[in-house]
């Protein structure tokens, strides 16, 4: 599991120890360079490089982020590197020591930083021509985004950087993306997009949130030994991403004893004559995930061509311990997804809802699983008179998702290239799919394993509703498990749906295997 930890609570974490260092030169500081240092080696050697004569930049604020950044520096002055710090004000003094002492070259941009003066425009030259350039400008001290003359700067990069495609230096993030919103993953001004962050102690929120999460490239998280304090001041993660053997341990793997009624049978409404794949479709998903049995309900043509792809599902009513509801329906059958819907919730059935349903909710959807994308929180939300659009949501989506959540009580998925999971309590994310995910289809088939997964989950614990963090979680690990599917399906060309729950069984046994 990454688990992610909100500033004031890696503060209030960090400070003891801090206020216990007293300059004692292995402290967290030394640490997190020391780490820092040893990840810039990484990406050097991965790019043929070797550290003696490689050329390694760091952009550099004022607070301890940057401190960190020019210790990282100093150690590989110390092996040779050419290593350049772009001060943009005034920064950490032992640290432009350090690096000074270990023939490290400052360049100064703007009046009250220390070093060389130089123009923004060389500054911006010298970062594009380095092996690898570290931005640490800010961290969790960050109030709002970069300001003059960092932001400028981060724009000129940010320019070249696209326009070079897979040239330009390895960028790597120094604890967050700087300019990040750290709690949130908002972005509100320019931010430099990492190939990695190198967080310290524990994972921040806005490398795990989307749209910040798109900046951060791939998290690594070095131990500081801040954990146990974490503890001892009653934190929680804020948001959470599982990892592989999360999956595993979430998922029912069926017993000797088991049967198809125990291992949890799944209702699928679904599907319409205009639109009969979204039924296929979410059946392949949930058949895939390993349902013990799905019944089928939906207007006979359609029925017919969801039996031909799988004969074994059952068609009609009867005893189910989780349904889908909405993939594929047209406006006519609204009302009567409506009613299921709101029965499946009387009687405590976990409801995966997506698509068409999402707009006859009942007022209160508690123990329901939205799985809308952005436009469709959007029409959701606008349905209960927020006045908000798909652009609005994509900009900041944990605060649309949680208002969604707020307002309507049932756990939101909201999906993307970073799926979000927004209930009561922790926030999830799952983020292990490809490009290429983004396929007609490809949310049917999601719906189906998470509802088989709910499904499975409940057929665990009869005549028990299940717990929202636990139906939060499902659905994180069953988005998990089908960007893994698709990565699996892709092989790195394209994908289809169809190809997507076809490879979700073999997922899944590489997962639990
Ligand atoms: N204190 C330590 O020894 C440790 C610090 N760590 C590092 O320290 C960082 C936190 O350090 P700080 O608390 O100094 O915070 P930052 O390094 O994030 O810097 C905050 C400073 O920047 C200024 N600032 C805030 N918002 C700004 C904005 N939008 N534009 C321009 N300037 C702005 C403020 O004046 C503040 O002094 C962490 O992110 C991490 O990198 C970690 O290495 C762990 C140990
Ligand atoms: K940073």
């Amino acid at each position: 599991m990454i688990d992610a930890y909100t500033a004031a609570d890696v503060r209030a974490a960090e400070e003891p120890l801090l206020a216990a260092e007293r300059g004692f030169h292995g402290g967290l500081m030394h640490r997190a360079a020391t780490a820092l240092a040893g990840v810039v080696r990484e990406e050097l050697r991965a790019r043929g490089v070797r550290v003696a004569g490689s050329s390694v930049v760091a952009l550099v604020g004022r607070g301890n982020n940057g401190g960190d950044a020019l210790f990282a520096l100093a150690a590989l002055a110390q092996r040779g590197a050419a290593a350049v710090a772009v001060a943009l004000g005034p920064v950490h003094e032992a640290g432009v020591g350090a690096l000074r002492a270990a023939g490290g070259r400052v360049l100064a941009v703007g009046d009250d930083a220390p070093g060389e003066p130089v123009w923004v425009g060389d500054a911006v030259a010298e970062a594009f021509a380095a092996d690898v350039l570290m931005d640490g400008l800010l961290g969790i001290g960050a109030r709002g985004g970069l300001r003059e003359p960092a932001a400028g700067l981060v724009e000129l990069l940010t320019g070249l950087l696209d326009e070079a495609g897979t040239g330009g230096p390895t960028v790597i993030a120094v604890d967050v993306p700087s300019g990040i919103g750290v709690d949130d993953g908002a972005l509100p001004g320019p931010v430099l997009p990492a190939d990695r962050t190198v967080s310290f102690g524990v994972a921040k929120p806005g490398l795990l949130l989307p749209p910040a999460a798109h900046l951060a490239g791939q998290p690594t998280v070095v131990d500081l030994g801040l954990t146990p304090m974490l503890a001892v001041h009653g934190a929680s993660p804020a948001v959470r991403r599982p990892e592989a053997a999360d999956v595993a341990a979430l998922w029912p793997v069926p017993g000797e004893t088991d049967h198809k009624y125990s291992r949890g049978v799944l209702g699928v409404l679904a599907g319409s004559v205009g639109y009969p794949g979204a039924a296929v479709l979410c059946v392949a998903g949930a058949q895939g995930a390993g349902t013990g049995m799905v019944r089928y309900l939906g207007p006979d043509p359609v029925a017919r061509a969801v039996l031909a792809a799988h004969p074994e599902v059952v068609v009609g009513d009867g005893r189910v311990q989780a349904w889908v509801i909405g993939p594929g329906l047209t406006d006519d059958r609204w009302g009567v997804a409506g009613e299921r819907v709101a029965a499946a919730l009387r009687e405590g059935h976990p409801v995966v809802v997506d698509a068409g349903a999402l707009g006859v909710l009942p007022g209160s959807a508690e123990g329901a699983v939205l799985v809308p994308h952005a436009g469709e929180l959007a029409t959701l939300l606008q349905g209960r008179g927020v006045d908000v659009d798909r652009d609005a949501v994509q900009a900041e989506p944990l605060r649309w998702a949680r208002e969604a959540h707020d307002r309507t009580g049932a756990v939101v998925l909201l999906k993307g290239a970073v799926t979000l999971v927004v209930g009561a309590g922790t926030v999830w994310t799952a983020a292990d799919g490809t490009g290429w995910l983004a396929t007609a289809g490809a949310g049917d088939v999601l719906a189906g394993v998470l509802g088989a997964l709910l499904a499975g989950l409940a057929a665990r614990a009869p005549g028990e509703r299940l717990d929202e963090d636990t139906v939060a979680a499902a659905a994180a690990v069953a988005a998990s498990v089908h960007g893994r599917a698709a990565v699996h399906a892709s092989g790195g060309g394209p994908v289809t749906a169809s190809a997507v729950a076809a490879a979700v069984p073999r997922t899944l046994a590489n997962l639990l295997g």
